[in-house]
């Protein structure tokens, strides 16, 4: 692992929580709110974190990192990181942030927030209904099925529906669940403005105890399982673009049978910018599609298209004006589904089924040369540079 891409892995593997993981583990005191928490509380609190049965994301590690560096060290008094030192500067700002907020009083956040998360990532109690277990991160994705027809909705729209590793599983069982349900067609749509921005690229930023060789590696067996869903969907498969896509959200749209778009959707799969090179069978799909020429334009060189030249290359069935787009879509949709469902899913197997073969060995080539992109200088570049808010498409 070489340059940039080895210091940004050991800096993450370092972790935002850094220290306050080597304490040994103790139980968890809940105080009273007129008591301020003894050290002996926040040192609970501490290996308290360690049991977390879930992973409380970048933003609630960066509030615990502040916290801790607060009630041990007091306000922030060492010198700002440069501007590229991107993580340390983000963990400075945390910090910084706390201003002269008193050493007990950051103990006692510290252990209030700890005791927060402990129970939310507890396991439900034996009285519980099975029915009412929340999954994990199961309201970024919304699936319903209503006149015979399965939606299923990406719902992260402040994060303009970017893929985190849990959606990309949760859409595997989504459409195997699909597969096999009443309905006769199935549809993938995005809440808000967006249709979706892609891969998460904090996803990147996630390293397991393997490093980013161990990331690569399983980040390029999901996105083989993930793309392999599409190119075995056996039921009419529909994408209801409400706004922009990009990345994954874009190549994986060769694989369906039919594209409805918004005029304000745009298509822009900026690999090259990112260090990353294309997926989702987009390689085979989209020269054949489009035409080689128009295909370079759009995986090598990153050539956003609008809805209109989307629709004109033959990447998108229709365009509709964005006033009336969900309820001429949604019409259309419904009269489609009362159509025989057998005779619909017998058509896809004669139009598809020759080609399923090929799509599956490009898919596992594709992601095999991701497997080493994701481990190059050049992707990492583009995600540091994503992630310190200097770089946006
Ligand atoms: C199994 C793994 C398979 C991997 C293969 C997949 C490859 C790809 O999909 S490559 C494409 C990756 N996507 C991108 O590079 C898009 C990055 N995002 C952007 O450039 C911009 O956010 C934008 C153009 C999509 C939207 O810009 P704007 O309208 O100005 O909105 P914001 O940037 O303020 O976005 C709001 C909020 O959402 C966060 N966000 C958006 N997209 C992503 C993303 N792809 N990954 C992570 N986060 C994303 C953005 O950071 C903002 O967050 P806050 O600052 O916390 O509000």
């Amino acid at each position: 692992m070489a340059g940039l891409a080895g210091r940004f892995a050991r800096r993450w593997c370092s972790g935002l929580l850094g220290s306050p993981l080597q304490v040994p583990a103790l139980g968890l005191h809940v105080l009273g709110p007129a008591m301020l928490a003894s050290q002996k509380d926040f040192n609970n609190a501490v290996s308290q974190v360690k049991l977390l049965k879930e992973d409380p994301g970048n933003e609630v590690k960066l509030k615990l990192y502040a916290l801790y560096k607060q009630a041990t060290e007091g306000p922030c008094n060492v010198p700002k990181p440069g501007m590229l030192d991107f993580i340390n500067k983000t963990k400075w700002d945390a910090w910084n942030a706390l201003g002269s907020l008193s050493k007990e009083a950051a103990r006692q956040n510290y252990v209030d927030l700890v005791s927060r998360l402990s129970a939310s990532s507890e396991s439900p109690s034996p009285e519980a209904p099975a029915a009412d277990r929340k999954q994990p991160e199961s309201d970024s994705l919304v699936v319903t099925s209503e006149d015979g027809i399965t939606t299923i909705r990406l719902n992260r729209p402040a994060k303009k529906n970017a893929l985190t590793t849990q959606m990309y599983h949760d859409i595997i069982a989504a459409l195997q669940a699909a597969s096999k349900d009443e309905s006769a067609i199935t549809v993938l749509t995005g809440s808000g403005d967006y249709y979706c921005s892609g891969n998460d690229l904090t996803n990147f930023t996630h390293l397991p105890a393997g490093g980013l060789e161990e990331m690569a590696r399983s980040a390029a067996a999901l996105l083989r399982d993930f793309v392999n869903c599409f190119i075995d969907f056996p039921k009419p498969l529909v994408a209801v673009v409400n706004g922009p896509a990009v990345g994954i959200s874009v190549t994986i749209l060769g694989l369906f049978d039919v594209v409805y778009a918004t005029d304000r959707a745009s298509f822009h799969t900026p690999f090259s910018h990112l260090g990353q090179s294309p997926e989702g069978c987009s390689s085979y799909t989209f020269p054949k599609i489009m035409g080689s020429s128009k295909a370079a334009e759009m995986l090598l060189f990153g050539k956003k298209l609008t809805a209109q030249e989307a629709c004109a290359q033959g990447l998108v069935t229709e365009v509709f004006p964005d006033g009336t787009f969900q309820k001429e879509v949604w019409a259309r949709l419904k009269a489609y589904s009362k159509l025989p469902p057998n005779a619909m899913r017998i058509s896809k197997q004669i139009i598809r089924n020759r080609e399923k073969e090929k799509l599956h060995a490009v898919n596992a080539e594709e992601s095999s040369v991701l497997r080493e992109r994701w481990q190059s200088d050049e992707c990492m570049n583009a995600i540091a540079s994503f992630l310190s808010r200097k770089a946006k498409l």
